[in-house]
């Protein structure tokens, strides 16, 4: 019997890999980081090959933790940062550009154009999503438009988008040799805004409105497939051959690794952005309030599972630009230290609208701002204004839940790298009025792309097996009154409108 499944967690700022036994407890881990690249204002971009190698590293980095070769692991799982774009050559494995990063800005005119038509929510209704720099659609249409002779490649089919799953899994299956599987997933599919949210097939109306050819796309498969998407290469960095059974975005693979299966159930995850998922069941949801609808996860030949979802651009890379651009701190979990230093934000808000504004907003054209500056602000005012950030665009997202589906966010399961921040945790639950809870693995996103791979193989035999697995290790609760709750939320509400209609 193979002893762990294991879990590839591509994100914004990192990868992991991650060995998961039967418990759902982690066995080895080994993470590494990669560049954020800002060639110009409102740009960033990955470089596809620097991402190859941090995978290559990682796994070898945990397999060798464990002590384990690939004949050891039941099955891969990979979860993926979403909607960042990659389109690559099929013969020589070159990528044509950098990967254009989700929180990318510059195909701004390209949706504004397109919404000349119909509005922003003219794909809505098949995508579930609003025109918006944030999605792949965009961004591809971007690099055809750029590159020399990319279209033309792209129609032959000798260029290939992918999502950054489809990338690793090309790769991981040999890629550039012809036997190389193309693939991604359903999860990932309805990010890139030309999946039909009904049929879960690329849909002819939405590649004509932005010119895509269809032969530069993966084939779409369930997120947990016994027909795996593909199988490793000898020579890969497993050095073996294994089985790529769960494929899933990364904010879908939280939900999951968190256990969300009931209609209801909900997940916030602090990583880069901040993405709450509400678990809809196999209707399509339509948000009246901001949020967006997407795939949850898709379990073999089971009917797709659906969700609402509050996107916030901006929670850990604010942290990581006071690390990295403006050297406030000398670690990420430095913020707690010198936020700890000061009882409150002194007056201080902090609005990272540095993709324009995601959830519940969708105003493309604000920009991040610094107000209610005194002489009496100091550092730790400016690292605990940060970390509010991002429990103040969690409450916006949670009101925005609460009035789509009638039911008040009354407690919350968090995950992701920012909720190592216990200080961060305690603010959470004050500015949401409603406990805060964090699981034992807060690995989530690792777990779920593992229980997804998994669960194809029979490693365990249904979810109730994994909710078994799932504990708490602590909560937090509401400290503050409620008058004080309001009077801060109202001046966070208040310093956001300050940031709308920046950009002419
Ligand atoms: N102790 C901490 N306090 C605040 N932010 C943190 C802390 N540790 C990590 N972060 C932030 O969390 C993010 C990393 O979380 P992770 O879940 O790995 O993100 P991603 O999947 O986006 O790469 C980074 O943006 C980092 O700045
Ligand atoms: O890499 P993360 O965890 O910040 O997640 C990024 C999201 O998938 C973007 O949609």
């Amino acid at each position: 019997m193979s002893k762990y499944v294991v879990a590839l967690d591509q994100g914004t700022t990192s990868t992991r890999c991650m060995l998961f036994n039967k418990r759902g407890e982690t066995a080895a881990s080994h993470q590494l980081e990669h560049r954020q690249i800002c060639p110009q204002s409102g740009w960033v971009e990955h470089d596809p090959l620097e991402i190859w190698r941090r995978v290559e590293e990682v796994i070898r980095g945990a397999m060798g933790k464990a002590g384990v070769a690939a004949r050891d692991l039941a099955a891969i799982g990979v979860a993926n940062q979403r909607e960042t774009t990659l389109v690559w050559n099929r013969n020589t494995g070159e990528p044509y550009c950098n990967a254009i990063v989700w929180q990318d800005t510059r195909t701004d005119l390209i949706c504004a154009q397109l919404a000349e038509r119909g509005g922003q929510d003219r794909f809505r209704q098949k995508t579930g999503l609003p025109l918006a720099t944030y999605f792949s659609a965009p961004k591809i249409r971007w690099m055809l438009d750029a590159i020399p002779g990319l279209r033309r490649d792209a129609e032959t089919g000798e260029a290939l988008f992918g999502t950054m799953d489809s990338w690793l899994i090309w790769k991981l299956t040999g890629g550039p040799s012809p036997a190389a599987a193309h693939v991604t997933d359903v999860t990932n599919a309805s990010r890139t805004m030309l999946m039909n949210l009904k049929t879960l097939q690329w849909d002819n109306e939405l590649l004509a409105a932005f010119d895509i050819p269809r032969a530069m796309l993966p084939a779409i498969r369930p997120s947990s497939d016994s027909a795996f998407h593909g199988l490793t290469r000898a020579d890969g960095p497993f050095g073996g051959e294994a089985p790529i059974c769960g494929v899933l975005g990364d904010q879908q693979a939280a939900t999951v690794g968190q256990v969300c299966f009931d209609v209801g159930e909900a997940k916030n995850t602090y990583g880069a952005g901040c993405f709450m998922l509400l678990n809809t069941g196999v209707e399509v949801v339509q948000s009246k309030h901001g949020l967006i609808t997407t795939v949850c996860y898709q379990f073999g030949g089971n009917p797709p599972v659906y969700a609402l979802e509050g996107s916030v651009a901006i929670a850990g890379a604010l942290v990581q630009w006071l690390r990295d651009r403006m050297q406030l701190i000398d670690s990420a979990a430095d913020v707690e230290r010198l936020a700890s230093l000061v009882p409150d934000n002194g007056g201080l808000y902090f609005v990272p609208a540095f993709s324009g504004l995601f959830a519940p907003y969708w105003r493309s054209e604000a920009r991040g701002l610094i107000i209610g500056l005194t002489s009496f602000i100091d550092r730790g005012h400016f690292a605990r204004a940060a970390l509010e950030a991002a429990a103040f665009q969690t409450r916006e997202v949670a009101d925005a839940m609460a009035s789509d589906s009638g039911v008040p966010v009354t407690a919350l399961k968090v995950d992701g790298g920012m909720t190592a921040n216990d200080l961060l945790m305690q603010i959470q639950a004050d500015v949401l009025g409603a406990p805060v809870t964090r699981p034992k693995v807060s690995e989530s996103t690792a777990l779920g792309a593992a229980y997804a791979a998994g669960l194809a193989v029979g490693y365990w035999s249904g979810i109730e097996d994994l909710r078994r697995n799932w504990s708490v290790d602590r909560t937090w609760r509401p400290s503050v009154d409620d008058t004080l709750r309001v009077k801060n939320y109202t001046m966070w509400k208040k310093a956001v409108s300050r940031t709308f209609d920046w950009i002419e």
